[in-house]
């Protein structure tokens, strides 16, 4: 485990829904905080009857209960960040507004999930206007993919300039930073990114308020893709916690998910959207500048374009 300057152990808190399944929710947030060597507590908005195939069951938390838990935690254990997953209903959202509001919580990363790979919903569809005036003014990172900027800009986005358009609108919305994630890129959009004829690869834009950030990695061509977005944004809070820099933090947690699903295309867990492999070793970035475009070399870092190395 990783302790802090003041001595105590460093923690995480994961606010989200369980998915039976392993892959993706609390399952991977809490695998993932582990790799971080970062202690995982969890608060659960809803539990799910969920495998590598799709959702077959919701169970929803009581707003009052998810209330008690994080109370649980905070009360004893506390946390040095936290991130937020699925929530479900607009009454859990509202909820988990006020719970955040009240505790004044820094290293917020909230990913604001809408639909699960398999296509089942997540998220009420009125739920958004909460998630968009009370959740995201909140958030230190915000991890939206293609389709839910989509939903929370209200327009589609199908070019390069369409995603710079929306990371800015979203920065309006009042998160400190946003990742655009481009994971489900079609190839038409992908034509249209710069320097990239093929789709071949993967692009995440960042927006810090006043730069754009662009991260550039191979895409893996793989079906064990289940839990990427939630892997993501509880390494993002597992660096935060430990104290990293915004853009290290999401450099470094790029790279996991990366290698994560490298590795687990050596194996098999279910018959469909298989998860990912939590057990490889994080690799550290440090030195990720605003305003740059990054690309991953076969060193397994991200480097600054035109930097010989
Ligand atoms: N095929 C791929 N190859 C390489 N990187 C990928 C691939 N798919 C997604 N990623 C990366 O994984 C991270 C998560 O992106 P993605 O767009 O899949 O999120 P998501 O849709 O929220 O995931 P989830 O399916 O868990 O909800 C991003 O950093 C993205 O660039
Ligand atoms: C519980 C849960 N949270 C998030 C996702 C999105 O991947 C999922 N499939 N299941």
């Amino acid at each position: 485990m990783q302790i802090s300057d003041t001595g105590h152990v460093i923690r995480a808190l994961t606010i989200a829904g369980s998915d039976s399944g392993g892959g993706a929710g609390i399952q991977a947030d809490l695998k993932t905080f582990a790799a971080f060597e970062v202690y995982g507590a969890s608060a659960l908005t809803a539990l799910t009857a969920q495998n590598t195939q799709g959702v077959q069951g919701i169970y929803e938390v009581a707003p009052e209960f998810l209330r008690q838990q994080v109370e649980s935690v905070n009360g004893d254990i506390g946390f040095d960040a936290a991130k937020i997953g699925m929530l479900g209903s607009a009454a859990m959202t509202t909820e988990v507004a006020d719970i955040i509001a009240r505790a004044e919580m820094t290293n917020l990363v909230l990913d604001p999930v809408m639909v699960a790979k398999g296509g089942a919903s997540l998220l009420e569809d009125h739920a958004v206007h909460m998630l968009k005036t009370r959740l995201l003014p909140l958030a230190t990172v915000l991890t939206p993919n293609l389709l839910e900027a989509e939903v929370l800009c209200g327009y589609p986005i199908h070019s390069w300039s369409d995603c710079q358009q929306a990371v800015s609108d979203l920065a309006k919305m009042g998160p400190q930073c946003i990742v655009l994630k481009g994971g489900h890129a079609t190839w038409g959009i992908s034509r249209t990114l710069p320097d990239d004829a093929n789709g071949a690869q993967v692009f995440d834009l960042v927006f810090d308020g006043s730069a754009l950030t662009t991260f550039y990695a191979p895409r893996v061509f793989s079906r064990k893709t289940h839990g990427t977005g939630c892997t993501l944004s509880a390494a993002i809070a597992a660096c935060l916690a430990r104290g990293m820099r915004v853009l290290d933090a999401i450099a470094t947690a790029k790279t996991f998910v990366w290698e994560a699903m490298v590795s687990a295309a050596a194996w098999d867990v279910g018959t469909g959207h298989g998860p990912l492999d939590h057990s490889v070793a994080p690799r550290f970035s440090t030195g990720i500048e605003a305003g740059g475009t990054y690309r991953w070399h076969n060193d397994g870092r991200f480097h600054l374009e035109g930097i010989r190395i």
